[in-house]
């Protein structure tokens, strides 16, 4: 298992706030426009339970989405996911959703990287057309089997509290994933996203995200 900073890739469709969550959780600020580059990178170091942590996330914009979701090289060193959609954008949520399912199906090892989805723009209630998932209440933000958590957030509300929660939670996931990953014999293969045959079977599932999927979550 790699050392050094926690690799966090944010992925998701075009427009969803990937950005602005991201400089939400940064800098507790929200700008209404922000730069479409291709990838912004950040490197921090943020404190978590009273320890400094470095952080690198790595925000991925949403064009072509498919294609850059399965990059095996973007993919292949991360610590932890967050896939954005917007709750006013069925169909962001229907990219998220068939990424969060090939990951979890992929991880067939018992240390899954942890995955959060994150329903953000909640503050657009009138425009909602995904259903609600809580509110980032700290004790329903809750790790579900096979390690991923689901949650809303505004990166423009008043209070930017649910975002920097769910990236606490992700960050000390990380963790205990490293410090598991330490202790156990090298022998047993870490790397989740690694087999070229996974990548193949990624692309094929990617081109189904333009068809109607029916919500399996
Ligand atoms: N109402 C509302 N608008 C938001 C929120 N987050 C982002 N936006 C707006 O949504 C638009 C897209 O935000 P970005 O952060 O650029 O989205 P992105 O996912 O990074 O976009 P790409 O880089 O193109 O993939 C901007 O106009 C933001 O101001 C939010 O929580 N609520």
């Amino acid at each position: 298992m790699k050392g050094g900073p926690f690799h966090i890739l944010v992925l998701g469709k075009e427009g969803v706030g990937k950005t602005a969550v991201v400089v939400r959780y940064l800098t507790g600020r929200y700008l209404s426009e922000y730069a479409h580059a291709d990838e912004n990178v950040y490197e921090r170091t943020v404190n978590v339970d009273g320890k400094s942590v470095s952080i690198k996330i790595t925000d991925v914009g949403g064009k072509n989405i498919e294609r850059k979701a399965s990059n095996k090289d973007l993919l292949f060193k991360v610590d932890g996911v967050v896939i954005v959609y917007s709750v006013t954008d069925r169909h962001s949520f229907d990219v998220a959703e068939a990424i969060v399912d090939w990951m979890k199906k992929d991880q067939k090892n018992s240390f899954p990287i942890p995955i959060v989805l994150l329903g953000n723009k909640c503050d657009l209630d009138h425009s909602r057309v995904v259903a609600k998932q809580n509110a980032g209440d700290e004790d329903e933000l809750e790790w579900r089997n096979s390690g991923y958590m689901i949650s809303d957030c505004s990166a423009c509300s008043g209070s930017d509290t649910t975002i920097v929660k769910v990236f606490k939670k992700l960050i000390q996931k990380i963790q205990e994933r490293r410090e598991m990953v330490s202790r156990t014999p090298k022998k047993l293969s870490t790397n989740p996203l690694s087999s070229p045959r996974l990548l193949r079977a990624t692309l094929r599932r990617f081109s189904v995200f333009n068809r109607e999927r029916t919500s399996s979550m």
